[in-house]
């Protein structure tokens, strides 16, 4: 399972935050994570491994679309900040029209990542 993680930079406390709430059920899937630069340094301060891309506003988010294009990716949880703005809000936009493109899993905030990770770890615990 390969799950892409991504942030804001408002956002990326709540990410590290979320991510530890899920670290015990996490340990237990073998599971490959991949994040855009930035947000992927905070993630591995919290004890992941991760594969870190490029940062967002250098073409992190598009890389992340091109995986997700490509079938690479099984779930991604992007933390927007919908109160700041972005210099690449083309390419935020763009990830999430190829993830729906591609039916790939989207969550966008903390409620959404919880209700698809409590999933993944049912799922794991019954074996699919
Ligand atoms: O800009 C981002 C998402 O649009 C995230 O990029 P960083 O993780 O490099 O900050």
């Amino acid at each position: 399972m390969r799950i892409a993680l991504i942030a804001h930079d408002g956002k990326k406390a709540d990410m590290v935050h979320f991510l530890r709430g899920f670290k015990a059920h996490l340990n237990k899937i073998d599971l490959k994570l991949v994040a855009t630069g930035t947000t992927g340094s905070h993630i591995e301060k919290s004890g992941y491994e991760v594969e870190k891309l490029m940062s967002g506003p250098y073409g992190g988010d598009a890389q992340i679309a091109a995986m997700a294009a490509q079938k690479e990716l099984d779930l991604v949880v992007f933390f927007r900040d919908p109160l700041d703005k972005h210099p690449h809000e083309p390419d935020v936009q763009m990830l999430m029209r190829i993830c729906d493109v591609h039916n790939i899993p989207l969550a966008t905030n903390p409620a959404s990542a919880d209700l698809m990770f409590k999933q993944l770890t049912l799922n794991h615990k019954d074996g699919k």
